[in-house]
């Protein structure tokens, strides 16, 4: 288990690029699946899931050619859907919750899928029903292993577009629903279909693979499904949960920052929200430059209510990025409620961020009152051990914005999702030791 030594009451300064979107990444390679013809992927983050995703792919038999450090080239013309049934699948694919997007592909060109209970952070319940539900509509059976290898099946030996409405807009579960489609007979209609910029990417991505789906970026995708799919080229999108993580440093630890090259018009509501804890930013052509700021009020909703931030299916705001919002409100004036409706385990971290000194509330599992201290009073330095990769990410920030060191455990939460988060960050002025 590796550990950060953090040294407090840092104020940073510089440049920082957002690495390619790991959420993307995690479907993005899931669809090379599709088709026996070379696919070559650009800007894909160096990271734990998404090198295990890669790992994955070569065990089912992709070719996989690094081309450069965040350039793949991938071809599937020789996938062994016999390795689903080994030991080695098993343990590798029940590392990632992203792998869990392998069996809209496989079902799609190979009629058959099996995955375990995918891992990923253990945030509360993470259900999926919509993904088999889904799978179910196109004509495929379900099976459950209830003994202890815990596998998932697929199988059809024709899958059939039909219109379905999803018990709820789930990401993943959008995006193997999708996958599965685009090589089934007829047209499938997905009603309350999630619609985040990575889905828009996957979707967009499979339309140059000879794809035919409509209603990009709306919550009602058509598809008609076509015999075959083709090789393509793509570029993954700056992840928005690092942006939105960058600014929250920024504004903590009174530092100017400037994220560059941020896609802006792909971030919806997220400068906002940040805008409404009193966070000056100013976007300069693509990139967003926070300057340091000693204070920042949150604001009340227009009838003097406290400022509400809840998570909703998108356009509303990413689950992923609560944990970071709460950290941020420690040091702003003003009170702000966190409510995470999504996740019932996500915010038990500020038992942490109280024992660092901040004043909060957590009122159930779903919602949290942070009282800003408005730098009256500054964050001490404790040891800690990261629950999950937001959590991590979040106390990490505090932990920069504190007096004297901190030691945070765990971190192969942060490598999950973040590439090289220590190097980058001292490349900016901070103080970070990976022990
Ligand atoms: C690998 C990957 O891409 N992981 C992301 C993906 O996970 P994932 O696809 O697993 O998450 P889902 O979108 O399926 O659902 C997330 C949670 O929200 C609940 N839910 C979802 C939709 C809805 O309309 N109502 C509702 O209550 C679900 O029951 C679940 O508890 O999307 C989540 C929601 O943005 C993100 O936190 C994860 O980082
Ligand atoms: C919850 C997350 O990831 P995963 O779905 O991979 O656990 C996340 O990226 O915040």
């Amino acid at each position: 288990m590796a550990s950060f030594r953090i040294a407090g009451d840092q104020h940073l300064k510089g440049e920082i690029s957002p690495q390619g979107a790991k959420n993307e990444a995690l479907q993005i390679l899931c669809a090379v699946l599709l088709t026996d013809q070379p696919v070559t992927i650009h800007n894909i983050p160096d990271i734990r899931d998404v090198n295990k995703l890669i790992e994955l792919l070569g065990d089912l038999g992709v070719q996989v050619k690094q081309l450069s450090p965040s350039s793949y080239r991938f071809q599937a013309d020789q996938v062994d859907i016999s390795i689903l049934d080994t030991a080695d699948y098993r343990e590798k694919a029940s590392a990632l919750r992203g792998s869990v997007m392998l069996l809209g592909p496989m079902l799609g060109r190979f009629k058959t899928g099996r995955i375990p209970r995918p891992g990923g952070d253990k945030i509360g319940r993470r259900r999926l029903d919509t993904h088999f539900l889904g799978f179910e509509k196109l004509g495929a059976k379900f099976n459950f292993d209830s003994d202890e290898s815990g596998m998932y099946h697929v199988d059809a030996s024709h899958l059939k577009g039909t219109y379905m409405l999803l018990d709820e807009a789930s990401v993943t579960g959008t995006a193997n629903v999708v996958m599965a489609a685009v090589l089934a007979e007829g047209t499938t209609t997905i009603y309350n279909a999630a619609c985040e910029p990575y889905l828009q990417q996957l979707c967009s991505m499979l339309n140059r693979m000879g794809a035919k789906i409509s209603g990009i970026s709306s919550n009602l995708l058509t598809i008609e499904g076509v015999d075959k799919l083709g090789g393509t080229d793509h570029t993954m999108l700056p992840d928005m949960i690092e942006i939105g993580s960058f600014i929250g440093l920024a504004a903590m630890t009174q530092s100017e920052i400037t994220i560059k090259n941020c896609q802006i018009p792909q971030l919806g509501i997220i400068p906002d929200v940040f805008k409404r804890l009193g966070i000056k930013m100013e976007f300069r052509g693509d990139d967003i430059f926070v300057p340091a700021q000693e204070h920042y009020q949150i604001e009340s909703f227009l009838d003097g209510g406290m400022m509400t931030v809840s998570d909703a299916p998108w356009p509303g705001f990413t689950p992923d990025l609560l944990s970071i919002v709460l950290v941020t409100a420690i040091q702003a004036q003003g009170t702000l409620l966190v409510h995470q409706k999504m996740f019932e385990s996500r915010l038990f971290f500020v038992d942490k961020l109280i024992e660092m000194g901040a004043q909060m509330i957590l009122c159930d599992p779903h919602r949290a009152t942070v009282i800003g201290l408005n730098r009256q009073q500054q964050l001490k330095g404790i040891r800690m051990s990261s629950p999950d990769i937001r959590a991590g990410v979040a106390l990490l920030i505090a932990a920069l914005s504190a007096k004297g060191e901190s030691i945070i455990d765990n971190i192969e939460q942060i490598d999950r999702g973040y590439q090289n988060i220590d190097g980058r960050l001292n490349a900016i002025g901070a103080k970070i030791e990976r022990l």
